[in-house]
């Protein structure tokens, strides 16, 4: 299954992805026409990963410049309507608002105006969110095809689209086989995050290898760390892990050093928003914890992620702009207030592991070995 993809039906263009945000309890699409939805369902989560953004934003380039739809096909009387099930963005701090998109209608048209409209929507979806390299990199290759027309526009981000889908299949090849010269045919592993096909095109990162390993034979079971504050290891890589019928076990992250600590796991095997030149690795936050727990346990940090994550131009991860998200993620749960009046939170999405803490980089070309003599 693709979990986005680029449709075409009776109202027009539209990029097709899975709800993130409603998983595990619904699997509902979501068909995305304007720029304004795009960079709405990036912000909020509802497509995310660091390859699914990169995907994500070259097809939203494309979407704007064919501007064959109505900035809002609801008023529009499009039968298909807005994004369905579409929340109020929750904004990242420091990123760009939605509303600084056009809403991308008609933005290859000719006419007065057109072009602005077009450079505004590409400046919207490259700002949706800031730490993934993948996403202004997706969406500066597809706009480098602007002055070829919307024809090639498309045809470059299909291009990243099939580029992705196979660099997942070569990353869990790679991955699963060094997984194993590692800690041997029957490897625990931990994973943070979800790196799996929701947040790739289809196959995944770090969560390819496991499936692969789970595939040969070669894996005991993975334990899930579940990613405060939006579970996307509880709800989304516990329910891939489940299609898949790889056995594993949720853990609240604080847990994760100890389980190694305790013998439990055999290697922590996570993902990347972006690989810096001397390899820091920018994740999720909780990521540089579990690297602290995996160098005091003695056991191998691993990271999986497509060269198109790699950013030999960003010299260190002290570069990068960590995106910082709203207060409620951390001082709600499912809507309902969990702190006193009053408390102000600390929400950073990411954080940075520095590379003397990583063992091995796995992409979809290479194994890097930041710290080899
Ligand atoms: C294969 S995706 C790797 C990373 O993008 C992933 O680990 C991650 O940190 C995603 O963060 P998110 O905020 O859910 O987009």
């Amino acid at each position: 299954m693709r979990t986005i993809d680029w449709v075409s039906d009776a109202a027009g263009p539209a990029i097709e992805i899975i709800d993130q945000t409603a998983l595990p309890d619904t699997t509902r699409m979501l068909r995305l026409r304007t720029t304004a939805e795009v960079v709405d369902a990036i912000t909020r989560l509802a497509v995310r990963g660091a390859p699914a953004l990169g995907v994500a934003g070259a097809l939203g380039v494309a979407l704007a410049a064919a501007g064959g739809s109505a900035a809002d096909p609801a008023a529009a009387g499009s039968p298909a309507g807005r994004a369905s099930g579409a929340a109020p963005a929750g904004r990242a701090s420091g990123a760009a608002p939605a509303g600084a998109a056009s809403g991308g209608a008609g933005a290859a048209a000719s006419g007065d105006g057109a072009a602005d409209r077009l450079a505004a929507d590409v400046a919207a979806l490259r700002n949706a969110r800031p730490t993934a390299v993948n996403l202004a990199r997706g969406v500066d290759r597809a706009a480098a095809r602007i002055p070829a027309g919307p024809a090639a526009v498309l045809a470059e981000a299909l291009a990243l689209r099939d580029e992705e889908i196979a660099s997942s299949q070569a990353m869990a090849t790679r991955g699963a086989d060094l997984v194993t010269e590692l800690v041997g045919p029957s490897a625990r592993l931990l994973t943070h995050c979800n790196t799996g096909g929701l947040a790739t095109v289809t196959g995944g990162t770090a969560l390819a290898v496991v499936t692969e390993l789970h595939r040969r034979g070669a894996l005991a079971g993975v334990v899930a760390s579940e990613t405060r504050p939006l579970l996307q290891g509880a709800r989304l890589t516990a329910w891939e892990l489940r299609e898949a019928g790889v056995p594993f076990r949720v853990a609240v992250d604080g847990a994760g050093p100890f389980l190694m600590a305790r013998g439990e796991v055999d290697a922590v095997i996570l993902g990347a928003d972006r690989i810096c030149a001397n390899g820091d690795v920018v994740n999720k936050v909780g990521s540089y914890a579990h690297a602290l727990g995996a160098a005091r346990a003695g056991i191998p940090f691993l990271v999986v992620a497509p060269e198109s994550t790699v950013d030999d131009a960003t010299a260190t991860g002290a570069d990068v702009p960590i995106e910082d998200r709203p207060a409620d993620e951390v001082l709600a749960y499912a809507g309902r207030r969990t702190t006193p009046d009053g408390a102000a939170a600390a929400n950073p999405a990411f954080d940075i592991t520095p590379s003397d803490l990583v063992t091995a980089i796995v992409t979809d070309r290479r194994v890097l070995r930041p710290n080899a003599p």
